[in-house]
């Protein structure tokens, strides 16, 4: 079934994008709202089935997509891949990182090699996507690149880890966006606060119930979908954004800002892109109107 943006169609006819992670989740979603406005797009990640089932899934709606099987903390793997792209496709145009994730635990109880699993995850592995993109094809052709980061401006408690790695991320997109403007690169980020999707589901059922309790805090009265993260990155990479460098977008519904708790249904819709989310119902409850959202996996 089609993706539906909110974009033009073929607003990315001539683009060929790298979205890491993009056989699941939030990559998923971006790689199909990609393709779906004409771009090729390549979903990269470490587990091949979960590229040819998202790939099939793309294939069947008619879009150009191909996979790449990497490991974002290994440097070689990073450089076959896009060797490969650019030798298949002829170019690099977009790169979403979206590839990323880490473990609950307090700060205490994280060992140093758990600390340095999540940065080298989400910091250096980011880096060095970016850092490859710039040597195969960018530095010299310009580009765009979208960060998704985490919303994590007041830290995230019992995730240091990943706070201290998003927020590296975050200055790292002002720093490459000073040095790269002059190569044609642009670069920004987007930092989510908790999206209802295959991520959430991920980790143990403890740790989803005190997300699930916290969503009250969240002034929207929801958590967000896939979609509306997609639809944000995708603008980003766009040439409306043209003039957008080095910021990041956070995309929260408001959590960042609230101090109180809101015990009330939503009245912010929902944007789906018509696309099924795999999540489960604890989660599924968290969307004011979940039940408009027909078309998602339990
Ligand atoms: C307590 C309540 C807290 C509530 C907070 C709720 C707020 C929620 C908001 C969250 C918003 C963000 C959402 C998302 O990002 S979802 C998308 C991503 N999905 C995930 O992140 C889940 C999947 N996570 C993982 O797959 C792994 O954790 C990870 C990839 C990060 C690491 O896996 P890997 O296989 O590489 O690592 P190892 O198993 O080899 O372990 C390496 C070291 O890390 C230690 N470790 C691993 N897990 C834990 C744990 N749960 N607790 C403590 N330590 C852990 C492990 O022991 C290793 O260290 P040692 O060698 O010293 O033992
Ligand atoms: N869902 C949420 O509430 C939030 C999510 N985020 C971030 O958004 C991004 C997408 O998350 P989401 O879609 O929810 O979760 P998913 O767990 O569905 O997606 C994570 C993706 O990253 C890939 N990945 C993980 N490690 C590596 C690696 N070392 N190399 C290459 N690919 C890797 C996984 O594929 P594979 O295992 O096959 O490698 C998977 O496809 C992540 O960075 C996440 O932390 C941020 C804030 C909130």
């Amino acid at each position: 079934m089609a993706y539906k943006s909110i974009f033009k169609p073929g607003l990315f006819k001539d683009d060929v994008a790298l979205v890491t992670g993009g056989g699941t989740g939030i990559g998923r979603c971006i790689a199909h709202e990609l393709a779906s406005l004409g771009a090729t797009v390549i979903i990269a990640g470490r587990k091949i089935e979960k590229l040819q089932s998202t790939a099939q899934e793309m294939r069947n709606a008619g879009y150009k997509v191909d996979i790449t099987q990497l490991d974002i903390r290994n440097l070689d793997e990073i450089k076959k891949s896009l060797n490969y792209i650019i030798s298949k496709h002829g170019k690099l145009t977009c790169l979403v990182n979206n590839a990323g994730g880490q473990f609950a635990a307090p700060a205490s109880e994280i060992s140093p090699n758990g600390w340095k699993t999540v940065i080298d995850l989400n910091l250096n592995g980011t880096w060095m996507m970016c850092w490859a993109a710039y040597h195969a094809w960018m530095g010299e052709h310009g580009g765009r690149i979208v960060n998704i980061t985490a919303a994590a401006r007041n830290g995230i408690p019992f995730m240091a880890h990943t706070a201290a790695a998003r927020a590296g991320i975050m200055n790292l997109t002002k720093t490459l966006c000073v040095e790269w403007a002059p190569h044609g690169i642009r670069i920004n980020s987007l930092a989510p606060g908790t999206i209802v999707g295959s991520g959430m589901t991920r980790y143990p059922i403890s740790v989803q119930q005190t997300a699930a309790d916290n969503h009250w805090m969240n002034p929207s009265g929801r958590y967000g979908t896939e979609a509306e993260v997609s639809s944000a990155v995708v603008y980003l990479l766009s040439p409306g954004a043209a003039y957008i460098n080095g910021i990041t977008v956070r995309m929260d519904g408001g959590r960042d800002l609230s101090k109180t708790s809101f015990q009330r249904e939503s009245k912010i819709p929902i944007y789906d892109g018509g696309l099924s989310v795999e999540t489960n119902e604890l989660f599924m409850k968290l969307w004011g109107d979940y039940k408009q959202i027909g078309k998602s996996k339990l």
